[in-house]
């Protein structure tokens, strides 16, 4: 039976912007990370989750920001905003910093439970898209895809892409669930609550 624990994703605070996993805060506890190429809605999917309107700032430089973004809840949890990769302008020697950066993230931070790869629905799985959940794959992070924007199609085309996008995920042969997810029409909510809670260990009501 589950406990009357419960999580309260309003409550996440904004702690720090650090420049590299040895700036983050202290690697015990639990944090989930949520990453994607830039402009895939990572920012507008932690404030639709926290419900709140600006805890994370919507870029308007995309790419150009390299910082780990660290948000934590009342009860201690930590959500990470990892920097959005993908963006053109972005010189290789950043890229490569960056990759660096994040593949170290992935290999060593012992509080990473769970990471939520955000993807444009109408171009999901690109290459660093792919990589990314290769790495988390092989590192045993389980993985919430989420197909971001889902409101920009119409509801048959949405659950083809969304199940042309489960078949292609079981390639990665990991803890890799796929959903369709909608900060501007607040679907798939549920769903990324239920896996944070599941990650964070808050049994899910029986
Ligand atoms: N239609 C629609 N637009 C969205 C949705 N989520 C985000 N957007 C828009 O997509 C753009 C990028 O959103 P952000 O949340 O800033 O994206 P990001 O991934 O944080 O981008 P970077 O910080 O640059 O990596 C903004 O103009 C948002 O308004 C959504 O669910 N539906
Ligand atoms: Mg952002």
């Amino acid at each position: 039976m589950s406990e009357s624990k419960a999580i309260n994703y309003q409550t996440a605070k904004f702690i720090t912007s650090a420049p590299n996993i040895r700036k983050l805060p202290d690697d015990t506890g639990i944090e989930i990370a949520f990453a994607g190429r830039s402009n895939a809605g990572k920012s507008s999917a932690l404030n639709t989750l926290t419900r709140q309107k600006s805890l994370a700032r919507t870029s308007k430089t995309p790419g150009r920001t390299q910082l780990i973004n660290v948000f934590e809840l009342d009860t201690g949890e930590r959500l990470i905003d990892l920097p959005g990769y993908g963006f053109a302008k972005v010189p290789m020697a950043v890229k490569e910093q960056w990759q660096q950066a994040l593949s170290e993230y992935l290999q060593k931070r012992e509080s990473l439970k769970g990471i939520v790869v955000l993807m444009d629905i109408r171009h999901p799985f690109k290459e660093t898209d792919q990589e990314l959940i290769y790495w988390a794959v092989s590192s045993d992070i389980p993985v919430l895809a989420l197909l971001t924007k889902a409101d920009k199609l119409k509801q048959g085309a949405r659950k083809n892409i969304v199940l042309k996008a489960r078949q292609a995920a079981i390639a990665f042969n990991g803890d890799v669930q796929v959903e369709a997810f909608s900060s501007l029409k607040k679907f798939g909510v549920d769903k990324v609550e239920a896996k944070l809670n599941q990650w964070f260990g808050y049994d899910a009501d029986e």
